[in-house]
């Protein structure tokens, strides 16, 4: 196989993945998790009027001191409030009521001798003088109407949605999600709840590449497993490449350097595909090309090997695809054994970053120290061992 450097295949994956299309989509639950592919502009003032942050009374106190006021209006929130207040006046107002013009404060109806509900007095006294300002929203408080309510590349969030439909809009430009067809290749994969028999495995790639898919905002689409037989995945491949609702797919087994690697069998004579192994553990053996238009990724069988190469390798090129920045690696001090590693290749290891900024990696390459992880501790090809007080490179999961 070619030697390539995680970088150059690093750049390879996002070339061959590319950058996703984009779509108007309703500013709802469906826009949760997406990134902005324009900026969000505010089409409205919020708030749209100055309005009363409590339930109380609106004034225009004739002096500073003026505590006794003729009621002249009522104002529920919604109401059109047309009336202006003169001075020495003051109106009933309800939380995010419209104030009435010429309102110079709010006193809620606690610091006032008015019973909370039932018809407004004729007249109100307060307990205090009327503060300036006080209890009032001014109009275009939050966010003027034009103004971004996000930039290209934000995340939109539950918040991005309240902001964006409390200042009018309906609607945001948003990178359209990738949809992944997953394709498991091996003979011994036996589905869930069937006989294994006497070499067969339990399959479950599928589900865990269609998982992680999902969790860097793809949509899966279609899961398939294919035995070794090269014709079948021949088959398969072509049709999902015809398949309307596929822009990538990525295969797990068939890699590496055995009597039946099917992937590499099929693709490989295929000029757009390269095979390579990268000087990482696990992970290794990667395979990247295109099947007719269809961008392909070829992760290693190995469940731990397709988890950390889809995390370390893929993840990154679906974020640079759905308009995501790059995620930035953290660090910690190791505080568990010290574990010897082999020089020569970057390592990953399923580690528990703790609360205060530590990080344990237990002894186990399984998937069962993988199943207990949050993190990936990476230890870079020129060290050999992780000794207790270093402080070693972390990528949260
Ligand atoms: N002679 C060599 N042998 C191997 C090399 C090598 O360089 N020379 N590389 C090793 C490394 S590293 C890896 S990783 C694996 C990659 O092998 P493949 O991608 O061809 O994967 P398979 O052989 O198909 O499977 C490996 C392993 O994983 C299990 N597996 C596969 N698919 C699934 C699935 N869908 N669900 C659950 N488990 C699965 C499979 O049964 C095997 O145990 O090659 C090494 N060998
Ligand atoms: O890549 Mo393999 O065992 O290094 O997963």
């Amino acid at each position: 196989m070619p030697h390539t450097s995680v970088a150059e295949h690093r750049v390879a994956l996002r070339q061959v993945i590319g950058m996703s299309a984009t779509e108007t989509v309703a500013l709802d639950r469906q826009a949760l998790g997406r990134r902005l592919a324009e900026p969000l502009l505010a089409v409205d003032d919020l708030p749209r009027f100055d309005s009363s942050a409590m339930d109380g009374y609106a004034a225009a106190p004739a002096t500073p001191d003026q505590l006794t006021f003729p009621v002249v209006g009522d104002v529920a929130a919604g109401d059109a409030a047309r009336f202006a207040l003169q001075p020495g006046q003051a109106a009933r107002v309800m939380t995010g009521a419209r104030l009435p013009a010429g309102a110079v404060g709010v006193v809620p109806v606690e610091q006032t001798d008015a019973a909370r509900t039932g018809p407004a007095p004729d007249q109100v006294t307060f307990t205090a003088p009327v503060e300036p300002g006080r209890h009032i929203r001014p109009r275009a408080e939050d966010i003027a109407a034009g103004a971004p309510v996000g930039a290209a590349g934000t995340l939109v969030t539950a918040a991005v949605i309240a902001l964006g439909r409390s200042a009018g809009c309906t609607a945001a430009v948003v990178h359209a999600p990738t949809r992944v067809a997953v394709v498991a290749t091996g003979a011994e994969l036996t589905a869930p709840g069937a006989d294994p028999g006497r070499g067969g495995i339990h399959e479950s790639n599928s589900e865990m590449v269609a998982a992680l898919a999902a969790s860097a905002g793809c949509h899966v689409t279609h899961v398939d497993t294919c035995t070794d037989d090269p014709e079948l995945l021949d088959r398969l491949l072509t049709e999902l490449d015809a398949a309307p609702d596929v822009d990538l797919v990525i295969t797990t087994g068939g890699v590496s350097a055995g009597a039946y690697e099917v992937v590499r069998q099929v693709c490989e004579p295929r000029e757009s595909f390269s095979f390579v192994h990268l000087a990482i553990q696990p992970g290794g053996p990667q395979g990247l090309g295109r099947w007719g238009a269809t961008p392909v990724v070829c992760l290693p069988g190995t469940p731990v090997g397709a988890f950390v190469s889809f995390e370390m390798l893929v993840r990154p090129a679906l974020d640079a695809r759905h308009g995501a920045p790059p995620r930035r690696a953290g660090s910690a001090a190791y505080v568990g054994r010290t574990r010897h590693t082999r020089a020569g290749k970057v390592q990953f290891i399923s580690c528990v970053i703790a609360q205060d900024g530590t990080v344990t990696a237990p002894d186990a390459r399984h998937l069962s120290a993988l199943a207990g992880a949050n993190g990936l501790l990476e230890v870079p090809e020129a060290v050999d061992q992780i000794v207790a007080g270093d402080l070693v490179t972390v990528h949260p999961l």
